[in-house]
């Protein structure tokens, strides 16, 4: 929209011609008051030349300057064609432009028109290091240092290519190992632990020295493993109190267990049988029988816990009558000079 169009429609040449005579009148008398002078070259970027009036300058597509609105602006009927009066607007804006200055911004331009369709170009500006690519007006586009010398790049820009915007580059800190990890040196080998397994640990002879040496003083804290030697079987005497043989009756009658007590009596005998059933009864009886066959003997009973041995004595006391003065617990907590005593 054009300045010049705001008062067209309202307005008579009459009253524009006026107006235009008393604000001619104002800027005589303020000339006369203050003498103008040219102003000064500028170094910032300027807007119109110098040297151009108003319809003379035409400024390009990429770039259209626009003076700076203005309230009142003076109306077409009151200008005549090719008087250059209207020129003082231009004057009072203090931004002049030379033909360079205005070619600097068609460039600037025409860069961001060509950047909005896509077309990214990277020229190098590199300056003397290599040929530039700008022609000498875009000489003002080298970046200079305070000096007005033209600021080298430390390396030369690379071309952007936009076919492949990114490119994977090694990073050097993956190969670098991380300060928690160490190194590894050895490699697992399925077929070797396949073949050996887990081995149990070599008994170190200082160490076992050193326990043998820890039992002889601390006899009494510590269990220890009992040794039994080994005895020949005990021959039954046929023909004496074997031959007759008892079976409690103070528990009912099971025939089960009294079958397997019999055969227990004759042969050798391993007795499985579930929980509950009652293995103790059994055992307490075969205790007994040989206890009534031999009474200068010794009928020794093995389990695995304490508890067990204790619960073994209290049974064999209790249902099958054998007395407990007859009867030695042993265990890892007597001592060995005790054993003797306590059984023979
Ligand atoms: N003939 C029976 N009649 C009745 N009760 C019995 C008989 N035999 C054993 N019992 C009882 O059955 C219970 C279990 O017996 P016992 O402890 O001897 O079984 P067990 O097979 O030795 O058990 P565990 O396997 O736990 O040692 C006990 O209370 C016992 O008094």
């Amino acid at each position: 929209m054009d300045s010049d169009e705001y008062f067209d429609d309202d307005l008579d040449s009459s009253f524009l011609n006026e107006v235009n005579a008393i604000e001619a009148a104002h800027v005589a008398a303020s000339a006369a008051a203050t003498p103008r002078e040219s102003p000064p070259s500028r170094s910032k970027p300027l807007l119109k030349p110098a040297a151009m009036s108003k319809s003379q300058y035409k400024p390009t597509n990429a770039v259209k300057l626009f003076p700076q609105p203005r309230p009142l602006s003076p109306p077409r009927a009151a200008i005549t064609e090719g008087d250059d009066s209207s020129d003082h607007y231009f004057d009072d804006d203090p931004i002049t432009l030379n033909e360079a200055d205005c070619a600097t911004l068609d460039a600037v331009a025409e860069g961001r028109k060509a950047s909005r369709t896509g077309s990214v170009h990277v020229h190098s500006i590199s300056g003397s290091s290599g040929p530039s690519n700008l022609p000498d007006r875009h000489s003002h586009l080298l970046q200079r240092n305070l000096y007005g010398e033209v600021v080298r790049d430390v390396e030369p820009s690379k071309t952007i290519s936009t076919t492949r915007p990114f490119q994977r580059t090694r990073s050097t800190l993956r190969q670098m190992p991380l300060p928690g990890l160490a190194k590894r040196s050895k490699q697992w080998d399925r077929t070797a632990y396949a073949k050996t397994g887990w081995r149990k640990p070599r008994p170190n002879p200082e160490k076992e020295k050193e326990k043998e040496k820890g039992r002889t003083s601390d006899n009494d804290g510590e269990e220890e493993a009992v040794e039994f030697e080994q005895f020949p079987a005990p021959e039954v005497p046929v023909g004496l109190a074997a031959k007759t043989w008892i079976y409690p009756l103070n528990k009912p009658k099971r025939d089960y267990q009294y079958n397997i007590v019999k055969k227990c009596l004759l042969e050798n005998t391993l007795v499985a049988l579930p929980t509950g059933l009652g293995k103790t009864f059994i055992a307490g009886v075969v205790m007994l029988n040989f206890y009534n066959w031999f009474p200068e003997g010794r009928v020794v009973f093995v389990a695995p816990t304490k508890p067990l041995v204790a619960q073994q004595i209290d049974a064999c006391h209790k249902t099958c009558g054998i007395p407990g003065s007859t009867a030695a617990e042993l265990t890892g907590n007597v001592a060995k000079d005790k054993r003797i005593t306590a059984v023979w």
